[in-house]
Formats: C-alpha cells, sequence, structure tokens
C-alpha cells in the first residue's frame, strides 16, 4: 500500500485550510500529524477517507485518486464513533455487512476483532453500557474488520480522561507492533503524536501546511520509561516550541 499526497489544498470560500501538503506513506507505517486547533487536521483526514474533496493537488492510493470513501481506508472519529442502537457486536459487523460479507464470515470475523482490541465479553453490550475507551477499541475493531489498508484515526482518544488515554495509547501501539498495521492519526497533543508514531508532520495553521517533520527513533518497549527519559523530553519541548511560535502573540 502506498498513500501519496502531492500539492494538496482546500479552500472553504475564500478561506484557505490547507495549502501544498506533501508526503507518502507505505505498509505498515505509523505517522501523525499535530498541530493546534483550527489548523485543518481534521479537513485533511477527511479528505484522505474521501468525505470531502480538495480544492487542489492529489491523493492516490496504491496509484489510484480517491474519489469517494472506500473500504481500503477505515476512519475512527474522536466521538460518537459507534451506532448507540447497536450492541457493540453489532457495531463491528456493520460495515462488513454494508461490503456484503457472507454471515459466517462476519459472524467469525465480529468475534476475532473483538478479541483483537480484548473486548470478547463485551459483544453482547450497548455502547452506553461501555466507557469511553471501551467504545474507541470497538471503533477501532470495527474500522479493522473490514480490512482496510490504512486506518484514519481523528484524534481518537481526544475524549478521554489523561489515564485512560495513555492506556489506550498503550494499547493502540502494542496493536500496531502485533499486526502491522498501517496508521495515520491526527492529534493537538505532541506528546501523543511521540509515543505512538514513526514519523511526526507538524501542521501550522492559517492557512493549514506542514512546517516540520521528523523521524522518531525512540525505543518504545515501555512506555513509562520513554516519557521520562531524556532523548524524549527533549524532543516533546522541541515540537511544543514549533507549535507555541505559530500562536499569535497577544498584546
Ligand atoms: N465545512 C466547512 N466549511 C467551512 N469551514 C470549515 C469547514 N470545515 C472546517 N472548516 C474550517 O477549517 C478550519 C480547519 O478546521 P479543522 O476541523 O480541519 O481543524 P482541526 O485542526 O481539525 O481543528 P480541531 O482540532 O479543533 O478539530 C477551521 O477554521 C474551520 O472553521
Amino acid at each position: 500500500m502506498e498513500l501519496l499526497v502531492q500539492n494538496l489544498s482546500k479552500q472553504f470560500g475564500d478561506k484557505a485550510v490547507l495549502e501544498d501538503i506533501n508526503f507518502s506513506m507505505q505498509s505498515g507505517e505509523f505517522i501523525t500529524f499535530v498541530g493546534s486547533s483550527g489548523c485543518g487536521k481534521s479537513t485533511l483526514l477527511r479528505l484522505i477517507a474521501g468525505l470531502d474533496h480538495p480544492s487542489g493537488g492529489r491523493i492516490h492510493v496504491d496509484g489510484s485518486p480517491v474519489e469517494g470513501p472506500g473500504p481500503d481506508r477505515g476512519m475512527v472519529f474522536q466521538k460518537y464513533s459507534l451506532y448507540p442502537w447497536l450492541t457493540a457486536a453489532d457495531n463491528v459487523a456493520f460495515g462488513m455487512r454494508l461490503q456484503g460479507m457472507t454471515s459466517a464470515d462476519v459472524r467469525n470475523r465480529t468475534a476475532y476483532f473483538l478479541e483483537v482490541v480484548g473486548l470478547q465479553d463485551a459483544a453482547t453490550k450497548l455502547p452506553r453500557e461501555l466507557s469511553g475507551g471501551m467504545q474507541q477499541r470497538v471503533a477501532i475493531a470495527r474500522a479493522l474488520a473490514t480490512n482496510p489498508s490504512v486506518l484514519l484515526l481523528d484524534e481518537p482518544f481526544g475524549a478521554l480522561d489523561l489515564q485512560i488515554r495513555e492506556t489506550m495509547q498503550e494499547f493502540l501501539l502494542q496493536l500496531w507492533q502485533r499486526t502491522g498495521l498501517t496508521v495515520l492519526l491526527i492529534t493537538h497533543d505532541v506528546e501523543e503524536a511521540l509515543v505512538l508514531a514513526q514519523r511526526v508532520h507538524v501542521l501550522a495553521p492559517n492557512p493549514g501546511r506542514i512546517i516540520r517533520s521528523l523521524e522518531v527513533t525512540l525505543n518504545k518497549s515501555d512506555l513509562d520509561q520513554l516519557r521520562l527519559s531524556a532523548e524524549f523530553l527533549q524532543l516533546r519541548r522541541s515540537l511544543a516550541t514549533s507549535l507555541r511560535q505559530l500562536e499569535p502573540t497577544i498584546g
């Protein structure tokens, strides 16, 4: 799989929201975009998902232009990801049924992906009976079940408390290491971007553009240790400084 984004721009009316975005990613990579609120992160992800159309530039998946949503791109949003009237299992099954999978396949894959996210015991629960973190795990299972080439995550843990957010980051990192998923995640949280990604792109606002890209080669075998390591703290400070310099000065 290759995702290729070239000279991508997006205008809403006369407001330029994204300008000249260029990057690519390959199978098995985990990349993040980090930027402050309103810099165009969600817009970028929606364009890649095919939920909206670019004003200029190109988005290709495996050489084919993105012209709308497709099963090759699975998406998870910050909240309200699940259908509230469906059980966890039916939520996971939903996309597969739409794709026309046989009911035996749907049943087997639902059980498998609920297990992948550690929720085999929650199959018959409704979303409101699950914690926020569990709901997002169901949403990830649903996205994975349709076998996407790339998983697009829009601040998936943004609505969760800090402690649960860290548990979910660890969960996602392990899932990625175990399964070889391809993940593109957007976040406003510098620490989250660094903990998870192999490559971080920093987005500046007005118009949204990439101002910095860095490879992250930190040892992620123990995230608690990592968060305290000098190398991590130095990178985090450096990224936070990049973002802070973009804020409008007051007074
Ligand atoms: N459909 C739309 N019509 C008009 N303007 C829009 C539309 N969608 C987004 N925008 C504007 O584009 C800019 C970027 O929005 P976007 O949601 O992509 O930012 P973001 O970085 O994801 O922010 P947040 O983290 O707050 O969600 C904002 O100024 C927003 O008001």
